[in-house]
């Protein structure tokens, strides 16, 4: 803008009065917002900082230092998924029990969401096997703790964050029939996996009648309206024996079962432990 054409209302809106936190500039009325100073200093404060985004930052950064902290020296692991519900004694309680009991057996630790039904059962498994029994807690707005079984316990306030630990320290998943959190969690695992993000990275099922219909609309629906392609249904594998989830779950995370391996337990659902495109140098990339 030339001398001739001064406007006094843009030049009033110059950036005389820019101030900078951190990275942040501020200009006009957002610059009149207080400084951290203030907030840590000053009682009177008009807010509660711990109620503030920023400080949420540090409280999330804090889960991963501690989960990170504490879990770096886990060893190999399985993370056991389903559902809170789960009454114990169950049939899916106790498969729950004897896949942490021979998990331990093969000399992994066991890995939970920390609290009751399946979760439960797959740490009782791992404790009664005289294994490494986890519990990945999560705080919820109703009443929940830790089952008895978790002998290394950290309780989350973020689920991302948790996410996070589940599978940067698991091998792989043995996913038993759940509900919205199990699925949550499924998904989320074989998007990881069909990304690529994850490699050597089995999921099983466990429970043929519970999850068949899923697999089948999968193969039906999601295959055939071609959001997914052949490769992406084979990431899933399911069984009813206890024993054949976790032999599968350990031949796929040592990348000792490939595409060729693949068995058609019914016709259905192919199986395969990992992606196609998964490195041949068998490279366990995570996150
Ligand atoms: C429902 C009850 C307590 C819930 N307590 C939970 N504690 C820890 N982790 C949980 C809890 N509820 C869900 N999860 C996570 O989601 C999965 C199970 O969810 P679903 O909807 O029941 O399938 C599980 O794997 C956890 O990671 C009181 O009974």
């Amino acid at each position: 803008m030339s001398a001739g054409n001064y406007d006094p209302k843009f030049f009033d809106k110059m950036p005389h009065s820019a101030r900078h936190k951190g990275s942040v500039t501020l200009r006009r009325n957002q610059a009149k917002i207080r400084q951290a100073d203030n907030y840590l200093l000053d009682t009177k404060t008009p807010l509660d900082f711990t109620h503030t985004d920023p400080w949420r930052v540090l409280r999330i950064q804090s889960e991963f230092v501690e989960g990170f902290g504490s879990l770096s020296e886990l060893g190999p692991a399985i993370s056991i998924f389903g559902s809170a519900r789960t009454k114990r004694g169950s049939k899916y309680y106790v498969a729950a029990e004897e896949i942490a009991r021979r998990l331990v057996g093969e000399g992994l630790s066991v890995i939970t969401g920390g609290g009751p039904g399946i979760m439960e059962a797959g740490n009782k498994g791992a404790v009664e096997a005289e294994g490494v029994s986890v519990g990945l807690g999560i705080e919820l707005p109703f009443e929940s703790s830790m089952n008895e079984y978790v002998d290394l316990g950290i309780n989350f306030r973020y689920f991302f964050a948790r996410k996070t630990m589940f599978v940067k320290y698991s091998q792989g998943f043995v996913v038993m029939p759940g509900g919205y959190g199990t699925l949550d969690e499924l998904f989320e695992a074989v998007t990881l996996v069909q990304t690529e993000k994850i490699t050597n990275f089995p999921i099983v099922l466990y429970g043929v009648e519970y999850w068949t219909p899923l697999l089948e609309w999968i193969r039906t629906r999601v295959l055939e309206e071609g959001m997914i392609s052949e490769a992406d249904v084979n990431l899933l594998r399911v069984t009813d024996d206890p024993a054949e989830a976790v032999e599968w779950v350990i031949q796929g995370y040592k990348g000792l079962v490939g595409p060729e391996d693949v068995k058609r337990p019914n016709g259905l659902h192919p199986a395969k432990l990992y992606s196609s495109r998964t490195g041949a140098d068998g490279d366990k990339e995570k996150i």
